[in-house]
Parts: structure tokens; C-alpha cells; sequence
């Protein structure tokens, strides 16, 4: 069979990075994308690039309130927006020169046969294809989503002014993020969910020190809270909790989660079930030379595994044999203020559930002089190693956990043991110093 293009892309997320290598290696390649304007999807637009800028500009006025400063500091959310916008218009501007020799297919693809794709009334056929459209809030039952009262982290994201008040449902990487923000910003904030503690998956002491830290912010927490129903009432939102009483808040934001987006596939040659497209190790669906990467394949839902999962795709098209990919030393973090947490590797609550003989070793960083002088006291950092000493994973909570964790990613994708990661001497005064000592404990 003849085909219009080498590769065929749908949808113009992480996938465009997959694109540009492809079409530099002179492959013929498309992309299809229902919105171009969006082109970087939703990392670069509703995700993790304003998600930061956001968290960023709170954490200056979070810090401003320390005693040693005099005078108020505010969040003109309409200017940041502004800035916001101008900065998203800039990246899409890049991407689309990256994609010059990436043809561009505007319109809704559905993969109806194998290879071949309709978009709108177009048909483009691919000897390979890849999908990677992407995931959408789930909104649990019961909740009804209105984009105004009722948000999602899209609104959020486009937000102009401040709510007087705001509740946020789910204790996941959106929720704490968003808590975070809008209570460092002076926005009164409730966060409700299900269980009893936060980061119930990371080492008690940093999943305790997390529960100290949102109340340090002056979050209310109502744990152990599951909502029955949540529409928006005369009085702002009506919420009925399981056990049957009842509360009001100007705006609810739900953050319970995104569900892979599957409604592309309208072919049974590829398989899809309830966590996403089913794709093996890598990363091919249950149709040869179809794959899935990115939040559609329901493995990971973080913008730097979208990113390596279709690089690692192209890289196996082309023929360069690329060495399989670890998820489990993709880094994870969960950018709260001012402390953030991040992971690699295995994690305590992992080894035990699975039984499997470990030895840990946890710093904590109160008392230190430079965590207290940098919002660090409630920091922990933690690392792991096996029965013959080789490092594991680690959790670190401190602020910027998410580079200082690159030291414990380095250390496992060198293999090293315990012996060899003490070699490192880092700067002093730093929180990266802390690690070395945990290493220097196990
Ligand atoms: C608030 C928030 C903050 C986040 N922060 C971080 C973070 O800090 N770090 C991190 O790593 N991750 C973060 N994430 C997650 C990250 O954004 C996603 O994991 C990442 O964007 C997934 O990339 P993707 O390419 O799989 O999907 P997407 O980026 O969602 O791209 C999918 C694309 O496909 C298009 N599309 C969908 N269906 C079709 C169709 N049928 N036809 C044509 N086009 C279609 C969409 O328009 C979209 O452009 C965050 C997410 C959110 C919501
Ligand atoms: N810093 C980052 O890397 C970052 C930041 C934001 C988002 N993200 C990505 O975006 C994805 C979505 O974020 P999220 O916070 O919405 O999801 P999440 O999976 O991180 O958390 C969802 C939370 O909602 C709760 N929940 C699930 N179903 C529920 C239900 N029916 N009722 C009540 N509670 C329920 C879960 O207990 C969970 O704690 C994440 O998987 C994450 O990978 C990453």
C-alpha cells in the first residue's frame, strides 16, 4: 500500500517533539491537530508552563509576608495573565517554526482503519502512526461542572481575578499545587478529599510535614470528606458530602483526576480499555506500527514521559534501536509551596506493599541553618538501596525538590551503589547537601 506520509502524528502535544525529529531525519510527516493554535498541548497552555508561572509569582508574595519585610505585596492576576498569554504565543510561535517541515492537518482525527486517519473531512494515510491526544478532567459523578462556579484547572488557568473564596476537591498533584497558589496569594482556601492524610504514597514524615506545611498556609483541611453532589445554587456552589451535610462555597475547583482521551480510536485493531490505549513496552498498540505515548496510554501523565515516549518511538522507526525506556525513573514531583515534593526510583509505601528487603535513610532538615533561612525546615529527604547497597529511589520535600532530586535520578540511571554516590561533595550551604548526607547514612 501507498501512503501519503512516513508518520502520521495525531494530536499536536508532546507528539509535536516526535514530529520535528522525525521530518529532520527526512521522514514525510503529519500532524494532526484539532486546534494548531494549541500546538504543545496542554503542558504549554492549560498545564505544567502557567501551572509554574502561577506557583512562582505566589511564592514571592507567600514570601514577602516574612517578618523581616515591611509593606504588603499583591498578585495583579490580570497582568499575569497578560504576561501569561504573551508568553504561550511566543513558545506556539517556536513550535510551529520547529514543524516547517511537518505538514500541519487541521481538524478532529479519528483513526478509522489502520493507517489511515480522517480529520475533518480530509484523509491522510501514515506507514506509521502515532497517537497522542492527550487526557481531560474527570469530573466524579454527581458533580456538575459549569466552567464558572464549578471549575476545573482550565479555568483556573485563565482566571482574570481572584475568587473571595475557594474549595478545592482532590488531594493529587492539582489539587496541592492550586491549594498551594491560591492560599499564598491570600485567597481563603479549603481542600477537601477522601483520606485521612496528604501524599499518603511518600515516607510518613514528609507526608506528615506536608499536612503541617498546608496548614502553615492557612489552608482549612477537611479530610475524610467524599462529595455526593456539587452544583452551582443561588449561593454559590451547594455541596452535599456522603454523610449527608451540606456546605457553600463561592467556587468549587474539582481536581479528581484526568482520563486519557480514546474516542480518536474508532478502529477495534486498536485495543483501549479503562486506563487508556493499551500499548506494550514500547509503546506499540495492539496494531503493529500504531502506537500510543503520552497521557492517552495511561501509564504516566507527566509532559517529560509524554516527551520520551514518543522520541523513543521515532528513534525505533528510524531504526537506532534505542534502549527501553524505565518509567519507574521518570521523576514525579508535586510543586507545593514552599516546600515541593519529588520522587524516583521505589518508595518506602512501594517495597512494602511488594515485601522486598530495604534500608532507608531520612534526613530531616529542621534545625539546619540554611533550610530554615530558605523555607526549608519542614524539608525530609530520603533515599533508598537495596540488600547489596545499590540505590533504589528517593523522595526529597524541600523547596525546588524537583531539581535537587536530579542528584538521586543521576544515581540510578548510573546503577551506583552507596559507596559510589558518596564520592559526590556538594556546595555548602545548599539543600543538595542534605541528600549527600542521607546517602552518607545508608
Ligand atoms: C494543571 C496541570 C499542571 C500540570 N503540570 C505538569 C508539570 O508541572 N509537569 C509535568 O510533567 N506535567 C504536568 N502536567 C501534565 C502534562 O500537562 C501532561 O502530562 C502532558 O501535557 C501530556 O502530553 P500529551 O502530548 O500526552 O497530551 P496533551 O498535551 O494533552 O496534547 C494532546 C493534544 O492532542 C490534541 N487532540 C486531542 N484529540 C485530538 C483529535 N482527535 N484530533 C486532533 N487533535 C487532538 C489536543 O488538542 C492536544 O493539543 C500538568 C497538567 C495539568 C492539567
Ligand atoms: N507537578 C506535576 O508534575 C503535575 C502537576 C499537575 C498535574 N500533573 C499531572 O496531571 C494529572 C492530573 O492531576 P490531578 O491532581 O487531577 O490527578 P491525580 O491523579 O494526581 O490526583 C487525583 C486525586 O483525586 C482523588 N480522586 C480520584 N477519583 C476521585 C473521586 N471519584 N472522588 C474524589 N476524589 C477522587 C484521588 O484520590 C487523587 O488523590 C496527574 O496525574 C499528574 O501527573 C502533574
Amino acid at each position: 500500500m501507498e501512503y501519503d506520509y512516513d508518520i502520521v502524528f495525531l494530536g499536536g502535544g508532546l507528539n509535536y517533539a516526535g514530529a520535528v525529529v522525525a521530518s529532520k531525519a527526512r521522514l514525510k510527516c503529519a500532524l494532526v491537530e484539532k486546534n494548531p493554535a494549541h500546538l504543545g498541548g496542554t503542558c504549554l497552555h492549560n498545564g505544567c508552563i502557567p501551572s509554574k508561572m502561577y506557583l512562582a509569582a505566589a511564592d514571592t508574595v507567600r514570601a514577602s509576608k516574612k517578618a523581616h519585610f515591611s509593606g504588603s505585596l499583591s498578585l495583579d492576576m490580570a497582568k499575569l495573565d497578560e504576561e501569561k498569554e504573551a508568553l504561550l504565543a511566543r513558545a506556539t510561535k517556536a513550535i510551529m517554526k520547529q514543524c516547517e517541515n511537518v505538514e500541519i492537518v487541521e481538524g478532529e482525527g479519528v483513526l478509522t482503519a489502520p493507517h489511515t486517519i480522517e480529520a475533518d473531512g480530509k484523509t491522510v494515510t501514515g506507514r506509521y502512526v502515532i497517537i497522542g491526544t492527550g487526557s481531560r478532567p474527570f469530573i466524579p459523578e454527581g458533580i456538575v461542572y459549569d466552567s464558572h462556579s464549578v471549575i476545573t484547572s482550565d479555568e483556573v488557568l485563565n482566571m482574570r481575578e481572584f475568587p473571595e473564596r475557594i474549595a478545592i476537591y482532590g488531594d493529587g498533584a492539582i489539587g496541592l499545587e492550586m491549594a498551594s497558589f491560591f492560599a499564598s496569594v491570600g485567597v481563603e482556601t479549603e481542600l477537601i478529599w477522601r483520606h485521612d492524610t496528604l501524599l499518603r504514597k511518600a515516607h510518613p514524615k514528609i507526608s506528615e510535614n506536608a499536612m503541617k506545611q498546608m496548614e502553615a498556609l492557612g489552608v482549612t483541611l477537611l479530610p475524610d470528606h467524599s462529595i455526593e453532589t456539587a452544583k452551582k445554587a443561588k449561593k454559590g456552589v451547594h455541596i452535599r458530602f456522603s454523610d449527608g451535610s451540606e456546605h457553600h462555597v463561592p467556587k468549587l475547583l474539582v481536581a479528581t483526576g484526568r482520563r486519557p482521551n480514546v474516542e480518536a480510536v474508532r478502529n477495534d485493531a486498536v485495543a483501549v480499555d479503562k486506563r487508556g490505549i493499551v500499548t506494550d513496552e514500547h509503546f506499540e498498540t495492539t496494531c503493529k506500527d500504531h502506537y500510543a505515548v503520552g497521557d492517552c496510554n495511561g501509564k504516566l501523565q507527566l509532559a517529560h514521559a509524554a516527551r520520551a515516549e514518543v522520541l523513543y518511538v521515532v528513534r525505533q522507526i528510524l531504526g537506532e534501536k534505542p534502549e527501553p525506556l524505565n518509567l519507574n525513573h521518570v521523576v514525579k514531583f508535586i510543586h507545593t509551596l514552599p516546600c515541593s515534593y519529588a520522587v524516583v526510583g521505589e518508595t518506602r509505601s512501594e517495597l512494602e506493599k511488594r515485601g522486598v528487603e530495604y534500608k532507608e535513610s531520612v534526613v530531616p532538615l529542621s534545625g539546619l541553618p540554611f533550610p530554615h533561612t530558605h523555607d526549608g525546615d519542614l524539608g525530609v529527604m530520603v533515599v533508598y538501596a537495596d540488600e547489596d547497597r545499590f540505590i533504589m529511589g528517593g523522595e526529597v520535600f524541600c523547596p525546588g525538590a524537583e531539581e535537587i532530586i536530579a542528584v538521586v535520578s543521576m544515581a540510578l540511571a548510573g546503577e551506583m551503589d552507596v559507596k559510589l554516590a558518596r564520592r559526590t561533595i556538594l556546595a555548602h550551604p545548599t539543600f543538595s547537601e542534605s541528600l549527600e548526607r542521607a546517602f552518607d547514612r545508608l
